[in-house]
């Protein structure tokens, strides 16, 4: 693949979503589309369906015949899909779209794979039983090693909030168990890893959440920092000499710094934080930058990125989906791209 703009397959995420919507839009802005040459992964008529939908209440959407698309043939049941309410159908399709884009990224043919939201009910009801994406993207990918990260830049100070979610989508009930040293490490080392290779920061400061209230009060309030949480940090910093990880601090008072670097000054902020399950770290990252935040899976041999929001069936079709993490997941890619593209080249 020898192209002077990054290659990005986007994918129209579940086509009963508001993926199509969130895609027109954003490609409707040129400061983006001029940077990196686009390949929808979808299907035609859902484009054309959302393009003449709302082309008379939105005034940025872009024609979907002004971009590359790859057609899915698998098309049995696309007149099931009905704009608002995913099903079987919509689950069917948005697993054909992202299957496809890793194929093709696999076969060299992109540079990234931008996804629009799927839902996960909708994939089990068409019989793939998967978490969400991530872990479609690691398995066709053929690697255990994976993470979830999400990363915004503040507009009021351009500090960069990124924070790596240790676990993900499970049950609240089962993250104390399924928490281990081995898999923080794990994460740990893809987090050092991701910003010394992609934001190129080599001597990283990152804080690592409790999982307890006041990280367990030493044990009156929950015993899994005191009993090895505590010994992990210290441990990593003998593996790590340039590493600074602070934690575990308690998980309420961990977001008052990057709040403060978000809105006011960046003095004292992490290069990244460690939340150690999913709602203790998207809920500060949501109430920050829902309109900005990207979601991107590092580890993989390739980029992938999509917005931080999900489907909103709620608000299909009424033309009020902002575009704006999508098109920040857009400008994300194409900037990994370029960046994974000097360090090959230097
Ligand atoms: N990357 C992905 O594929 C993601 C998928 N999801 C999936 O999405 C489905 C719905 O999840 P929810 O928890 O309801 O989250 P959601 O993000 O779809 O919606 C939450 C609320 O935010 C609003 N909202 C979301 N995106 C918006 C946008 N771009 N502009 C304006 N308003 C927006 C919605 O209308 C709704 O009120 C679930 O099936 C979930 O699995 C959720 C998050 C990420
Ligand atoms: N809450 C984040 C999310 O649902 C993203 O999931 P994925 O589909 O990117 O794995």
């Amino acid at each position: 693949m020898s192209r002077s703009k990054p290659h990005l397959a986007v994918t129209l995420g579940d086509p009963a979503g508001i993926g199509p919507e969130v895609i027109l839009k954003a490609l409707a802005d040129k400061s983006l589309t001029s940077k990196c040459e686009i390949t929808l992964i979808g299907h035609r008529q859902i484009l054309q369906q959302t393009y003449k939908k709302l082309k008379s209440i939105s005034s940025d959407l872009a024609h979907p015949d002004d971009f590359n698309l790859l057609e899915i043939e698998q098309n049995e049941h696309l007149d099931k899909i009905t704009p608002g309410s995913g099903n079987l159908a919509s689950g069917a399709a948005s697993f054909a779209y992202l299957e496809t884009a890793i194929t093709q990224t696999l076969a060299g043919k992109f540079h990234a794979i931008v996804t629009a939201p799927i839902a996960k009910t909708h994939w089990k009801a068409a019989g793939h039983h998967y978490p969400g994406q991530t872990e479609l993207l690691a398995e066709k990918a053929g690697i255990k090693r994976f993470g979830m990260l999400f990363v915004a830049k503040s507009p009021q100070t351009n500090w960069t909030l990124r924070t790596l979610l240790a676990t993900t989508h499970i049950p609240l009930s089962e993250v104390p168990t399924t928490l281990t040293p081995e898999l923080l490490s794990l994460k740990l080392d893809l987090l050092i890893e991701c910003l010394a290779e992609d934001f190129g920061i080599k001597n990283p400061k990152i804080a690592v959440a409790g999982l307890n209230p006041h990280s367990g009060e030493n044990g009156q309030l929950g015993t899994e920092e005191k009993d090895w949480i505590i010994d992990w940090i210290k441990q990593q910093t003998v593996r790590y000499p340039q590493l600074q990880l602070d934690g575990p601090i308690p998980p309420d008072t961990l977001w008052v710094k990057p709040g403060q670097a978000w809105y006011n000054s960046a003095k004292n902020a992490h290069d990244a934080y460690l939340a150690l399950y999913h709602d203790q770290g998207l809920i500060p990252v949501k109430l920050m930058a829902f309109d900005r935040a990207v979601n991107t899976t590092i580890g993989l041999p390739f980029i992938r990125t999509s917005p931080d929001h999900g489907t909103a069936f709620d608000i299909v079709g009424k033309g009020i989906a902002d575009a704006s993490s999508m098109k920040a997941a857009l400008q994300f890619a194409t900037e990994l791209a370029n960046q994974r593209l000097k360090n090959i080249s230097s």
